[in-house]
């Protein structure tokens, strides 16, 4: 293996550390950062995920409740909730953990959420602030990915990023943020003809696509940056991402792993998230 490995576990305890210093900042002007998740349903991977948020505001000294409803709860019951939370002065972010039950409108309940409460970045608002140069609150898994290589002084001005996976909750403000700040982006998605064309021409691959280890060492320039964003299972059900780490750690200059890569980070950011929100009370 040549590549450099990019730590997210390293690089989020790093930021949390940080995290919890501006928290206690902000009690010495008595404002207590809160953070409020929403989980519908039984799906086991939300559940550890969002007892991992909820575990994690602990560690930085931030206040969370987690309301937690059975599958058949109403649209209209949960957008009570949620207004009810939009104005709850505690509250300083809100987040319903995704994927909601299908008879559930996700828009609907996304654009329900008060936007500066709006911790995941998911709202229009805050999409669109992003779009148009002006990042309000960030989603959460691009927005570490862009802390991951600027502590990996990855170097993105001028430089060629390929995204693959176009979704809006990673691939799309992926591409505003890398645009942001100089580099050449590519957006491919599951239609993209030779994505092995795309791909070897990057300095940097970001792989968002949800396939297990579909992104391999022969789709890689050598000494190019690889962020695997996927969380899959492979065939023996061992967690993996969309990229095939033995052969890409052979031509990468750098990659991050999962798990202990992406993962981390976006728990991460969505504590900073919730910092940045009470901030600017
Ligand atoms: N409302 C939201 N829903 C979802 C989001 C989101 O950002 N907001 N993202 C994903 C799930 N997700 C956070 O909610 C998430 C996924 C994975 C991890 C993580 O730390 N993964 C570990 C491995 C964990 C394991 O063992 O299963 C790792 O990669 O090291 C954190 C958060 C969809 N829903």
């Amino acid at each position: 293996m040549s590549a450099t490995i990019i730590d997210g576990k390293a690089i989020a305890a790093a930021t949390q550390l940080e995290i919890k210093a501006r928290v206690s900042a902000l009690a010495t002007r008595g404002i207590h950062p809160g953070l409020a998740v929403i989980l519908i349903g039984d799906n086991p991977a939300s559940h550890v995920y969002v007892s991992n948020k909820v575990k994690s505001c602990g560690a930085v000294g931030m206040h969370s409740v987690l309301e937690q409803y059975p599958v058949d709860l109403t649209e209209a019951e949960l957008l009570t909730r949620i207004d009810a939370l939009n104005n709850d002065p505690a509250i300083h972010g809100i987040l319903v953990q995704l994927p909601l039950p299908k008879y559930i409108d996700e828009h609907a309940v996304l654009e329900a959420i008060s936007p500066e409460k709006d911790v995941d970045g998911f709202h229009l608002i805050n999409a669109g602030a992003l779009m148009t140069g002006q990042p309000r609150l960030r989603a959460c898994t691009p927005y570490g990915v862009m802390k991951m290589l600027e502590h990996s002084h990855i170097p993105l001005r001028g430089a060629h990023a390929v995204i693959v996976g176009a979704s809006n909750i990673v691939g799309k403000p992926m591409a505003m943020m890398l645009l942001q700040a100089g580099a050449t982006v590519t957006l491919c998605n599951s239609k993209t003809r030779d994505l092995s064309h795309h791909t070897r021409q990057a300095d940097i691959v970001i792989a968002a696509v949800g396939r297990a280890k579909m992104i391999t060492g022969d789709m890689i320039r050598a000494g190019a940056t690889v962020i695997d964003v996927g969380i899959n299972r492979d065939e023996h059900g061992k967690l993996c991402g969309d990229v095939d780490f033995d052969s890409v750690a052979q031509v990468a200059g750098a990659i991050s792993p999962v798990p202990g890569g992406v993962g981390p980070m976006t728990i991460t950011m969505l504590l900073m998230n919730t910092l940045e929100a009470a901030e600017k009370l």
